[in-house]
């Protein structure tokens, strides 16, 4: 079992390999009561995990939620809540959630809001919940403004990444989390890019490619919480990522809407001079390799607005993550419009904005 530790206020371990659910019982002995939160697909995974629980000693109850991000809106928060109320949920209980990324973000949400704050213990099914979503403390719910727009900061005691469950996840879920994957390369481990680009699948080395993504995450969390510096590295490629997934109402995956994105930041930093163009082919060349999108055809003016109400943006600036060199990630505050529009003429179009000869560009 391979394990990252996530430094901060309240440390905790992220535990990674098979049979990690299975130490549930190990992470909450002493709890009175707790609720598993998952999604449908996952019942079975969920009636495993209550019964852990429940020979641990712990009142444990399954609690069904809407798959995807049907999973994240305020009326299944206030559903839970009403719930949680009958079961009479207290303080020193927990919040179990199991599932993927959108049922993760909503039982932390819940976990953060109930009695002002309760402990969650994430048991993430999906590669993308597992590197990312159950990691980090960031939970929340969608509106109709936009992605992640309400949410809290509330860190979980523990996260048991089980790699046994990906053996059921379909293979699209799979690229999709491999996009979070290859993020934490570009921003911050070179080895990441050199594993991904010998194997785009990402089946051989999961284990290593999973504990490596993690550790950047750690790094990034422990020193940054509350999203205020170098946290905001991980949000490479979201920026027109997160305009995606909102205008085709939640219909994208996550990690799709992302690769899109890390290639318009990366065709935004080669138009502001920060990376060669065979850097931004290199982008473009790998996410393609790993089975990912590089192109979105929208209305742009849309994009732009949705852009706009990004929780990077300031007022009413634009702001993103790019890469000054691979591996360097920095703040582009208020692009110009030209720049923009480059950017976004290379990733709506089928052929590449420009070719592809190594040129600074
Ligand atoms: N909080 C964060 O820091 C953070 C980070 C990254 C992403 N996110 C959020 O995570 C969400 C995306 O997560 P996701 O990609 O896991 O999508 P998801 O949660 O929608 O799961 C995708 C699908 O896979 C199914 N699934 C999950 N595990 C399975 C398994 N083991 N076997 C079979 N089916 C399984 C789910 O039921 C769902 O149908 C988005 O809402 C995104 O905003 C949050
Ligand atoms: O943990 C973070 O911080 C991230 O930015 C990780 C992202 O992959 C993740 O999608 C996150 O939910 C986005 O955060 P948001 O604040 O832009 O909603
Ligand atoms: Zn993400």
């Amino acid at each position: 079992m391979r394990q990252v530790q996530v430094p901060g206020e309240r440390p905790y371990e992220v535990l990674i390999g098979p049979g990690a659910q299975a130490r549930l019982g190990l992470v909450l002995d002493g709890t009175a009561r707790a609720v598993v939160v998952h999604a449908p697909p996952l019942t079975a995974a969920a009636g495993a995990a209550v019964e852990t629980l429940q020979t641990a000693g712990v009142a444990a109850e399954a609690m069904v939620v809407p798959d995807g991000e049907a999973a994240k809106t305020a009326e299944v928060a206030a559903g839970a809540w009403e719930q949680f109320g009958r079961l009479g949920l207290t303080r020193t209980d927990a919040v179990v959630g199991l599932g993927g990324g959108a049922v993760t973000d909503l039982a932390g949400f819940l976990a953060a809001t109930w009695a002002r704050g309760v402990r969650v213990v994430q048991v993430p099914t999906s590669l993308l919940g597992m590197v990312d979503a159950a990691v980090g403390g960031k939970t929340g719910i969608n509106t109709a403004a936009g992605k992640n727009l309400v949410g809290a900061f509330h860190p979980p005691a523990a996260v048991l990444a089980d790699t046994d469950a990906l053996d059921g996840l379909p293979e699209a879920e799979f690229r999709s989390g491999l996009a979070e994957v290859v993020k934490c390369g570009f921003i911050a481990d070179g080895e990441i890019l050199r594993l991904l680009t010998e194997d785009p699948t990402g089946r051989r080395d999961t284990e290593e490619l999973i504990a490596r993504a993690v550790q950047v995450k750690a790094d990034a969390v422990g020193q940054d919480l509350r999203d205020t510096g170098v946290r905001e590295f991980l949000n490479y490629g979201h920026t027109l990522g997160h305009a995606i997934e909102r205008l085709e109402d939640f219909g994208w995956r996550h990690g799709e809407a992302v690769a899109v994105g890390m290639v318009f930041a990366a065709e935004l930093a080669g138009e502001a001079g920060l990376l060669t163009r065979a850097e931004v082919e290199r982008h473009r060349e790998l996410v393609t390799a790993m089975g990912l999108p590089t192109t979105y055809r929208g209305d742009w003016a849309q994009l732009q607005q949705v852009m706009r109400v990004d929780k990077k943006a300031r007022g009413a600036v634009l702001r993103f993550v790019v890469l000054d060199g691979i591996g360097n990630p920095r703040i582009l505050t208020d692009p110009e419009q030209s720049w923009l529009d480059a950017a976004w003429a290379a990733v709506s179009s089928t052929h590449p904005a420009a070719p592809s000869n190594g040129e600074s560009a």
